[in-house]
């Protein structure tokens, strides 16, 4: 079979809307906002309407109607140009520049196609917006199937000995996503016993406060107070997922820091910026470990919804083991604020 699969073709996609290239999916041509050019745009613009697709967080920000739910299709005024695109799609101007005028949201024709390509510039951490017509595909575009779902098939490409300073029995195994999708690690620390509840840490990337030391988050502690505990306990199992941001990348991440010193809180500043709170999948964590022969465990956690996604997917969590660390005053109200509203537990 020379042709592409479905999971092939998705991460063309990814590749191509991080380009600038348009997808065509179910009679739409679409690109990404963030990345489509000029001249790009003007192409599209000679060949059919502009619909501009936003999410419906980020109408909600921008008081348009959504009448598809979770998108809302907006036209595009002839007058509008790049910088228009970019002002719905990116909050970071809102404040200083407010909307002009308001948005006419689309009621009429098929939204399923545009759903679509939000998911997809959501999967390339990309502004979740995108642009297009309703157009046959042109030669040598990727063809996307509109009911076309990311799965996170998940293959162990690799796994070595690495001694750490907290335990020199330690093992790291590289994970690969199918669709072109992230890497995630599983850090296997000292001898793991199976036979009984393995003491067990979820830690979503977070380059600002694993490797930087930031203050901001508490992850940084919450990394090194999980593998310190561990090492204690005789053995344990990080989970290292590359789902920084909670999901949505650094550059979005950055975007939401940026609204945060303009006044939003942590959950206020992913809403405008068109994301739900948490745009993780949890449901990889709990396939990880079964991959790896782990059905019972200790969870090093305080969110609830990581509580439950594990327990969805039938591994059972014998303890909830609570994680409290590295409280500053730079991060005092981004914790409080996801005991709050995100739920978690003290
Ligand atoms: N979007 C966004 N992500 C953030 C922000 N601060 C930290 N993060 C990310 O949030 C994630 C933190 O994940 P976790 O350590 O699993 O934290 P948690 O979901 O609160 O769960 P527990 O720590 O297990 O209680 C990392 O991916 C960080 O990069 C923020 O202000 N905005
Ligand atoms: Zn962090």
């Amino acid at each position: 079979m020379l042709s592409p699969t479905p999971s092939e073709i998705l991460a063309r996609a990814r590749a191509d809307l991080r380009t600038g290239l348009p997808v065509a999916i179910g009679g739409v041509l679409l690109a990404s906002v963030e990345t489509v050019s000029t001249e790009r745009l003007a192409a599209m613009r000679a060949a059919g309407e502009l619909i501009l697709t936003i999410s419906g967080r980020r109408a909600e920000t921008l008081k348009a109607r959504a009448y598809d739910g979770d998108v809302a299709r907006v036209a595009v005024p002839e007058e509008a140009d790049a910088a228009w695109l970019r002002a719905v799609a990116d909050p970071a101007n809102d404040l200083r520049s407010p909307m002009k005028g308001p948005l006419r949201t689309l009621r009429d024709g098929d939204p399923v196609p545009w759903r679509a390509g939000v998911t997809l510039a959501k999967a390339a951490h990309l502004l979740p917006a995108v642009v297009g017509i309703v157009a046959p595909p042109p030669p040598g575009i990727t063809q996307v199937p509109p009911d076309v779902t990311l799965t996170a098939t998940m293959t162990e490409v690799a796994a070595a000995r690495v001694p750490l300073a907290i335990e020199r029995a330690s093992r790291v195994h590289v994970f690969r996503e199918g669709s072109g999708g992230e890497e995630h690690y599983a850090v296997e620390i000292g001898r793991v016993d199976r036979s009984a509840p393995v003491l067990v840490r979820l830690h979503s990337a977070c380059f600002t406060g694993d490797v930087l030391g930031s203050v901001k988050c508490d992850c940084g502690p919450q990394l090194h107070a999980a593998m310190d505990a561990m090492a204690a306990a005789g053995g344990g199992v990080l989970l290292y997922l590359n789902q920084e941001g909670r999901g949505i990348g650094l550059a979005n991440k950055m975007r939401a820091y940026d609204l945060q010193d303009q006044g939003f809180d942590t959950v206020e500043a992913n809403h405008r910026l068109g994301f739900e709170d948490d745009e993780r999948d949890f449901r990889l964590g709990a396939g990880l470990l079964k991959r790896m022969g782990i059905g019972s465990v200790r969870l090093m956690t305080n969110n609830p919804r990581k509580l439950a996604m594990m327990m969805a997917q039938d591994v059972d969590v014998a303890e909830r083991v609570p994680l409290h660390v590295g409280r500053t005053p730079e991060n005092a109200g981004y914790l409080d604020v996801k005991r709050a509203k995100s739920g978690h537990l003290e």
